[in-house]
């Protein structure tokens, strides 16, 4: 399904008087695209995702996804937060299950296919307790998509790991979006992170939050960090990033 987004204009209340936060963001993305967001801290990253999502109705704009119109959150918008916000009392696989039958056999089929898919096949049974960060990112990940949504958000959903599980989910996600052909939309602070996955990356300003610029990213999968195309097209983004004036991207690290 494809989404199109026109936020006008996005404000919360500061000191009692409206201050805009996000402004003119219009872009329209085509099914299966995986567009990557980045933007200094505080620029409104969040607050479009949760606009796209249907959590945050109180803008002037409007977001369709495949041809409806988003109000209110919905199965569509499956919301993928930084921390996996796992039911402590379930396993793996009550847990994505959640609030469908595990007993329906078509619910337990696909829960295991998505086991599998996620890489957890062996863990069926675990508490959130016996699961490390990334493993609990991946029953997230497996509860979202056990729902079908037409759009995947996913709000920094690697930014709490380790170097070694944040790559290796990157490729897991990367599969999964693959294989299931499932729009995405991921914010990142890892400019690295933001090339490897995007098909497209929309790199915003601050105050108020707008659009500086979206790069397509025209590399084959499965990409390769070290190869000159990919380093080419990190510099571009790096150098959309020192426009943006924010004395973070000075050094060339994450934001
Ligand atoms: N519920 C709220 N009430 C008031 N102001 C808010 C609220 N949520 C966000 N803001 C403000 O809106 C602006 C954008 O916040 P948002 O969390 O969307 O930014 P972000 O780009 O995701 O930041 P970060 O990269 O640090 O996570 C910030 O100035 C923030 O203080």
């Amino acid at each position: 399904m494809s989404v199109q987004i026109q936020v006008t204009e996005k404000s919360f209340l500061k000191d009692m008087k409206p201050n805009t936060v996000l402004k003119d963001i219009r872009f329209e993305l085509k099914k299966g695209s995986f567009l990557t967001m980045i933007g200094p801290s505080g620029c409104g990253k969040s607050t479009l995702l949760k606009i796209i999502a249907g959590i945050d109705t109180d803008y002037k704009g409007v977001v369709v996804i495949g041809g409806k119109t988003i109000r209110q959150p919905g199965i569509d918008q499956g919301f993928i937060f930084q921390e996996h916000r796992l039911f402590p009392w379930m396993n793996v696989e009550q847990n994505i299950a959640a609030n469908l039958n595990l007993k329906d056999p078509k619910v337990k089929l696909e829960v295991e296919e998505l086991i599998e898919i996620v890489r957890l096949s062996g863990y069926e049974k675990a508490y959130p307790s016996e699961l490390s960060g990334g493993m609990s990112q991946r029953v997230a990940i497996a509860r979202a998509l056990l729902r079908n949504p037409q759009v995947l958000l996913l709000d920094e959903p690697f930014g709490a790991l380790d170097a070694f599980t944040r790559k290796h989910l990157q490729d897991v996600l990367l599969d999964i979006w693959q294989k299931k052909k499932i729009t995405m939309i991921l914010v990142t602070h890892d400019i690295d992170e933001s090339v490897y996955l995007g098909t497209e990356l929309a790199v915003l300003r601050a105050n108020p939050g707008q659009i500086q610029k979206i790069i397509p990213i025209d590399l084959p999968f499965p990409r390769s960090r070290t190869d000159s195309s990919f380093q080419y097209l990190r510099q571009t983004v790096l150098g959309e990033f020192e426009k943006t004036e924010s004395p973070m991207f000075a050094n060339g690290e994450g934001i």
